[in-house]
């Protein structure tokens, strides 16, 4: 569980986080999501305790991180992934990173195997691409196996092999019922991945809400080569909203069953039928406009 609690920051004239009250639960992945700028990072710093807030305050587990005994057993963090000593092997940053910490050194190995770095462990990490950065900085966020996550941008730099993967592997660290908040600037990236969205702009709220909620149904889109005398049928049955483009018609109030038996019925040839779900992207503009 993470509480943030009228959390503000400034950077001389530059508010960077204002007033920003949200909590993330356990068991699901949150979407931290803005466009460039809108005080992720700084908000995630404060979290970590790496940043102080002029105002307000964020709670892990209940305390501030700087009061929790073992920090790296309640709280995984993945901020800059190039921030590992270039000269030394995956291992050895993730041992130096156990061995100062307290941690069981067996599990350096573990993590390893768990972000696919096991064959690339003795090589020096200043030769890894960004993808392998990334993975080498999950490892060190899951060396404490902890019950929170907070990853920043972890897609970052991933091919499309590794987005996948690291998908998969962020829902399954919420499906073991950890928190897990991760941000992003892409607004469809996230709604893969994510069950709740907190979304900010300019440090500010501006929405708290479910992936769910935000791709709401838009209508049904049908092609045809008869949209004209199938869009007749279609309001005669009921359809509130039907726009004939060409071949296609966007029709709303009928469920695409009815709509599918409407052409059968009817004797009408369909290319298409497809449920629509309103733009993610659309919506992410809308909501930070
Ligand atoms: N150390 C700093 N000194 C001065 N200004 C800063 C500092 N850190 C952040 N800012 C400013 O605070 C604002 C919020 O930045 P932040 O990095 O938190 O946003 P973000 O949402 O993480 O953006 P991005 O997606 O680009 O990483 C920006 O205007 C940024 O320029």
């Amino acid at each position: 569980m993470i509480e943030v609690t009228r959390l503000s920051k400034r950077y001389g004239d530059v508010v960077a986080v204002d007033d920003l009250t949200f909590d993330v639960k356990p068991g699901a992945v949150t979407g931290f999501l803005g466009p460039n700028g809108a005080g992720k990072t700084t908000t995630m710093r404060m979290i970590l305790g790496l940043d102080a807030p002029h105002a307000g305050q964020a709670r892990v587990l209940g305390a501030r991180l700087a009061d929790l005994p073992e920090p790296m057993r309640a709280v995984g963090a993945l901020l800059d992934a190039g921030a590992v000593h270039p000269r030394r092997s995956a291992r050895d940053h993730l041992r130096c990173l156990a061995v100062s910490n307290r941690l069981e050194p067996r599990r350096v190995d573990e993590v390893l195997d768990l972000v696919g770095l096991t064959a690339a462990a003795h090589r020096h990490a200043g030769g890894f691409s960004l993808g392998m950065k990334q993975r080498l900085g999950l490892a060190a966020a899951l060396l404490g196996d902890p019950g929170v996550l907070i990853l920043d941008e972890p897609v970052n730099g991933l091919d499309p092999e590794g987005i996948v993967w690291i998908r998969t592997l962020i829902r399954g660290l919420a499906a073991e019922g950890r928190t897990v908040l991760v941000s992003s600037h892409l607004m469809a990236e996230t709604a893969v991945t994510a069950d709740r969205l907190i979304v900010v702009a300019r440090g500010r709220l501006i929405a708290d809400t479910t992936v769910e909620a935000v791709a709401r149904p838009d209508g049904v889109l049908v092609r045809t080569p008869e949209a004209r005398r199938f869009a007749q049928v279609l309001v005669t049955h009921g359809a509130s909203g039907v726009e004939p483009a060409g071949d296609e018609l966007v029709v709303r109030g009928l469920a695409v069953r009815r709509i599918g038996e409407l052409a059968a019925a009817e004797g009408v040839v369909l290319h298409e039928l497809t449920p629509r779900r309103a733009s993610l992207e659309e919506a992410f503009m809308e909501l930070t406009r």
